[in-house]
């Protein structure tokens, strides 16, 4: 479903004289459908650069990130963005949503745009906060005031809302109680039961060990020279 070929990303800092950071060349990488893999490297070794370049935020400067039958490297921009509404989810760290907008239609704005009706996905979006454990007197506030852990669930409902084949996740249980750190846990085995490709970032070991098929060291993709 993820498939990755003879990547590489160097950053340019134009501001800095120009200096460049290569972080990858020749990354090569493959998740199935119903396989999770984690990467794991040192700080800095280019896990959070590897899940960006997939999502479209950073543009590669060589090889083939392939999503489905769509090539992210080449694509245009409107195939990126009706890539994120059909195939491919992405739970970031941290959320980021428009003011004023209820926790319950942030949740159930991914099954909006694919055209679902608005209670229809209401109910999708109250179930799986209730399963967050996120009380429903918060349903109906913006989750901009929300603590670390309470907005960390609203990312994972609304990641979760739609049943993505291609799942991105950056550290989905960091801000958790044990209890919610479970139930996560269990979403992505079901998400995986369910054919889902998953790539993620886990510095959570315990976690790691339980929903990851296997690890990739991202350090093995570094350019000659700078590892
Ligand atoms: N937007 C950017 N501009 C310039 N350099 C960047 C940018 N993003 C990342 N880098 C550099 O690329 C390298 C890889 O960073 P990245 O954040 O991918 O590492 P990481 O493995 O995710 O680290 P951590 O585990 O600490 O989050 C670092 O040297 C970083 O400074």
């Amino acid at each position: 479903m993820i498939r990755i070929s003879d990547l590489s990303k160097t950053f340019t800092l134009h501001n800095q004289g120009r200096a460049r950071i290569p972080v990858m060349a020749g990354a090569s990488l493959q998740v199935a459908a119903g396989e999770c893999v984690g990467l794991v490297g040192a700080s800095g070794a280019g896990k959070s650069t590897l899940m960006r370049l997939i999502w479209g935020n950073y543009l590669a400067d060589g090889g083939r990130i392939e999503v489905g039958d769509l090539d992210i490297v080449r694509a245009a921009p409107r195939e990126i963005i009706a890539l994120r509404r059909a195939t491919l989810g992405y739970v970031s760290q941290f959320l980021r949503v428009v003011p004023r907008v209820p926790v319950l239609d942030v949740v159930a704005e991914p099954l909006r745009v694919l055209g679902r009706p608005a209670e229809e996905a209401r109910a999708v979006a109250a179930g799986l906060l209730e399963r967050l454990n996120l009380p429903s007197r918060l349903w109906s506030l913006s989750p901009t005031t929300f603590s670390g852990g309470e907005q960390q669930r609203v990312n994972i409902a609304r990641g979760f809302a739609h049943p993505y084949p291609a799942l991105l996740l950056d550290e989905p249980t960091a801000s958790l109680d044990a209890a919610n750190r479970a139930v996560v846990l269990e979403m992505i085995a079901e998400a995986k039961a369910r054919g889902a490709a998953i790539l993620g970032i886990f510095h959570d070991e315990g976690a790691r060990a339980q929903v990851c098929d296997r690890l990739v060291d991202v350090t093995a993709f570094a350019p000659r020279g700078v590892a």
